[in-house]
């Protein structure tokens, strides 16, 4: 009789944990933990293959619990419920638990603005759904690792903020968005969820606080991310004095991190001018003759002419496909022959081809995109037909998946200008 499923993916987590143990004690490394003293990250530094190992026993869990849990709680999961993540964020209960010891109930309500039995239920539900926050005796609250992040790490706030402020009402009204079977952002669950007629940058545009924790949020993008937009184009061969143009650049933190690695390149970011306002102000000392700001709309021709890169990292993902036709043509008056559009974006697979965790990875980017934006994520062909369809002088279309992490890529396109002389 052959090995049950169940049998064989228990066999994969026992022995890939045991790999995962051996790195461990052989870097003398702290196991993972829930308590505040855990690390964050216990394989954060492990080498690829330690990473591999990793991501195998993760993905050999979650099909063994949907194997053994069956095809209801497949239909009906057991969180399904936000409300009590988005209320922590809401209230910042995190900030009132003291980092030693614990706060009763009563105590922690009063601080919070809260009924007790209403965080204590908030409370009880995260510590055993999602190990935020525990209570080592009854009635007492204290901090997990999860909970201290979020009281220490004003990073995790911002993207607590975006998931739970922004997404998590939206989800809600992407199928009302759907049945309106609109291809506009400005008809997005998003614009539903906030009863506007304005795409979310709009809307973000006339809610400043919301819109710099989307910014905040957008900059906390992993190093890895940034490592392979500057090892996959070949920004050192750029001539001396190059200029490199980051269309939606935000406030600066992938110009910031090239300018770094590329002294000889000088960047100009831009983005709504909201966005890019008080930007400069708060550069790093040493970028600040080589990095400018620009308050600019992409959907106007492109001001910064002959530029030898127009980069757009994570920008027309925001965008159906009209639209970033749209933001390509705009580019064009200000192309001289030669110039590099290049493009950061995930790139969606073939069924089946990725891991499982990079694929729904992928697939949950693409529906947080229909939801914000009615945009979505695309396959290598989706991006070759948007240049295509852009202008025919877009040449040399070449998309390359990041090894590290293929469901992302670097695409790069030259303009050949065929029709100058
Ligand atoms: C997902 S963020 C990407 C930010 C940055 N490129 C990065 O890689 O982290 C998209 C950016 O596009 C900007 N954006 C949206 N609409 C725009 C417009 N009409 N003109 C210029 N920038 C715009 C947003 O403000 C935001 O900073």
């Amino acid at each position: 009789m052959p090995t049950p499923r169940i049998v064989e993916l228990a066999q994969i987590i026992a022995s890939r944990t045991d790999e995962l143990k051996e790195h461990l004690t052989s870097n003398d490394l702290p196991e993972p933990s829930f308590s505040p003293e855990g690390p964050i990250d216990a394989f954060g530094s492990a080498t690829s293959d330690v990473q591999q190992a990793k991501n195998s026993v993760v993905e050999a869990a979650i099909e063994l619990r949907q194997l053994l849990e069956g095809p209801v709680r497949s239909l009906l999961p057991e969180v399904s419920n936000f409300a009590p993540l988005a209320a922590i964020h809401r209230f910042k209960i995190a900030t009132h638990v003291p980092m030693e010891g614990g706060i009763t109930f009563s105590d922690l309500a009063s601080l919070c603005g809260l009924l007790e039995h209403d965080l204590r239920r908030v409370i009880r539900y995260a510590a055993t759904h999602h190990r935020v926050f525990c209570e080592p005796e009854k009635g007492l609250v204290a901090h997990t690792a999860a909970s201290k992040l979020l009281a220490e790490n004003e990073m995790f706030e911002n993207l607590m903020g975006l998931t739970f402020a922004e997404c998590w009402p939206a989800h809600s009204k992407a199928v009302d968005a759907m049945a309106e079977r609109s291809e506009e952002p400005d008809r997005s669950g998003y614009a539903l969820a906030n009863s506007t007629n304005l795409n979310m940058f709009e809307f973000l545009a006339q809610h400043p606080d919301r819109a710099k924790r989307f910014a905040r949020a957008m900059s906390s993008t992993s190093p890895a991310s940034l490592d392979a937009l500057a090892s996959y184009f070949d920004w050192a061969s750029l001539p001396d004095g190059s200029t490199v143009v980051d269309v939606g650049g935000a406030q600066g933190h992938v110009s910031f991190h090239l300018a770094r690695k590329f002294p000889h390149i000088s960047f100009v970011v831009q983005d709504l001018p909201e966005v890019v306002e008080g930007a400069e102000a708060t550069m790093p000392e040493d970028l600040k003759e080589r990095v400018k700001f620009f308050g600019h709309n992409m959907f106007n021709e492109q001001p910064v002419r002959d530029a030898e890169v127009y980069l757009l990292r994570y920008v027309l993902h925001d965008w159906p496909d009209k639209y970033c036709v749209n933001i390509l043509q705009c580019l064009v008056p200000a192309l001289k022959r030669g110039a590099k559009v290049v493009v950061q974006e995930h790139l969606l697979p073939e069924p089946g081809t990725l891991s499982l965790l990079q694929e729904m990875q992928l697939r949950s980017m693409d529906a947080i995109m229909m939801t914000l934006f009615n945009s979505r994520e695309r396959d290598i062909e989706d991006w070759r037909t948007i240049f295509e369809t852009a202008n025919s002088n877009y040449c040399g279309f070449l998309a390359t998946r990041v090894k590290a992490n293929p469901s992302t890529g670097i695409i790069q396109v030259e303009w050949a200008d065929k029709d100058s002389p």
